[in-house]
């Protein structure tokens, strides 16, 4: 593996998935441009709305979007990662929060069901209950080991609020992670970085989340900031709080490097 360029998009995706798939295009092509070979989409990249208006959409925005990732992968010749979307179970009604990775063959390599929902009512009056149309994953996020990117780990989400995943991940040996998100404008000013910093930091990784952002339907608003981070917990890019694209270099010796420097993995006890 050699250094490449990969990219975080940011977005503000709204209740109308052919728009939201056209600003995506947009951002790809931006991303491609600047030469990033692996370019990560946020959660709900190409749905986000009223979860009845998703639920009753999700055949249709769970096909187009699997086409729309693999077309894209192919056109532009990069990896994709497409950050959280709904993609109906065959055990009921609902759906799972699903993210997948994309080879530029328009390959799936890795798909990972969103583990943790976000049934939280936020202190500035916003009630989530994610549960109520989205079924909980119950596997574990497995890691993709490329000869060419690194060794690659997806989450979603709200999962960074739970460590484990990514010592997971971390144990199963991945050096680049995802972290799509949607994060609240209200949680985000206070956690979003820190959550991130502190993901890239103890388990010496990369952090790439690419990040929803700015006021979407009704009173939902998100914090944006999408960034990647190095395994020092530098933030090495942000996207700020307007669409567009945070690019950075992914760099093996300097994972390597860090690892050296704090041999914390090494350390590990339990
Ligand atoms: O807001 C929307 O409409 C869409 N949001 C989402 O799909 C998901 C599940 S509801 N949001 C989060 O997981 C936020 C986590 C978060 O913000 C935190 O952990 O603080």
């Amino acid at each position: 593996m050699s250094s490449y360029l990969a990219a975080a998009i940011q977005m503000t995706s709204v209740p109308d998935l052919h728009k939201n798939l056209a600003q995506a295009e947009e951002l790809i092509d931006v991303a491609v441009h600047k030469g990033a070979k692996l370019v990560g989409l946020p959660e709900n990249f190409s749905f986000m709305g009223e979860e009845k208006d998703k639920l009753a959409q999700a055949g249709v925005i769970a096909k187009e979007t699997q086409v729309f990732l693999k077309t894209m992968a192919q056109r532009y010749q990069v990896n994709l990662i497409g950050g959280g979307f709904p993609v109906p179970s065959d055990e009921n009604d609902k759906v799972y929060n699903t993210a997948s990775l994309i080879d530029s063959n328009g390959e799936e390599l890795l798909c990972y069901r969103k583990i943790h929902l976000f049934d939280v009512n936020v202190p500035d009056g916003n009630t989530y209950r994610e549960s109520s149309t989205v079924m909980a994953g119950k596997e574990l996020p497995s890691v993709y080991f490329s000869k060419t990117l690194g060794h690659i780990g997806l989450s979603v989400c709200y999962d960074v609020r739970f460590p484990e995943v990514y010592r997971h991940l971390s144990k199963k040996g991945a050096d680049v992670m995802f972290v799509p998100a949607a994060f609240t404008a209200f949680t985000g000013k206070d956690h979003w970085q820190i959550l991130l910093q502190a993901r890239a930091i103890e388990n010496t990784c990369y952090i790439i989340a690419p990040a929803q952002t700015g006021i979407h339907y009704d009173r939902r608003q998100t914090h944006g900031h999408a960034m990647i981070i190095d395994p020092w917990g530098m933030i090495l890019a942000d996207a700020g709080e307007q669409p567009g694209v945070a690019i950075a270099e992914i760099n093996p010796a300097r994972i390597e490097q860090v690892r050296r420097q704090m041999p914390s993995l090494q350390h590990r006890v339990f």
